[in-house]
């Protein structure tokens, strides 16, 4: 049985936060801004396998009005998300991603990231494609008032 998935989720880019895009501290002026560490993309491709399980999304699993989640590892939160597909036999078929973002470059830590991301859904970096975009400066995502990220998940059983 073959399921899909999608994800989408966007945070505030604020001063006086970490930059966290799936699982990599990220050199940059400006971070997240979130009740965990608002990784975006970690939020995105745990909302796709939930999507793809018919689970509803992280909000559901990991409230944000819940103190446990406060500055919360989105790794461990998508290790949790991870382990719900196991339990339910599915395995990786494919996971495609795109950060929407005018800065920082994300070219140099997609190889990072992919491995982040391949590790946690236990597969190849070959199932794992992380690609990012301006917005050329229009909207909220080109005046760097924030990033988004989308993802596209098929999980095999
Ligand atoms: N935050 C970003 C955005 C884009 N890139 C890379 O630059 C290429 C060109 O971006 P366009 O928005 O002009 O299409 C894009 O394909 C990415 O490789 C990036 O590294 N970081
Ligand atoms: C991850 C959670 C939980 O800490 O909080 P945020 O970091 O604010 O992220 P968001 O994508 O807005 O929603 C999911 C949340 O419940």
């Amino acid at each position: 049985m073959i399921r899909v998935g999608q994800g989408f989720d966007v945070h505030q880019l604020v001063e006086g936060r970490p930059c966290i895009i799936g699982g990599v501290h990220i050199p940059y002026e400006k971070g997240l801004l979130g009740h965990s560490d608002a990784d975006v993309l970690l939020h995105t491709v745990s909302d796709a396998v939930l999507g793809a399980l018919g689970l509803g999304d992280i909000g559901k699993h990991f409230p944000d009005t819940d103190p446990a989640f406060k500055d919360a590892d989105s790794m461990k939160l998508m290790e949790h998300v991870w382990n719900l597909a196991k339990e339910r036999g599915y395995r990786l078929g494919n996971v495609d991603c795109t950060i929407i973002a005018q800065a920082p470059k994300m070219l140099p830590h997609i190889p990072a990231i992919v491995e982040n991301l391949a590790r946690v859904l236990e597969a190849e970096t070959s199932q794992v494609n992380v690609k990012a975009t301006t917005t050329e400066k229009l909207g909220f995502t080109g005046r760097g008032e924030g990033i988004a990220a989308q993802a596209v998940i098929c999980l095999v059983r």
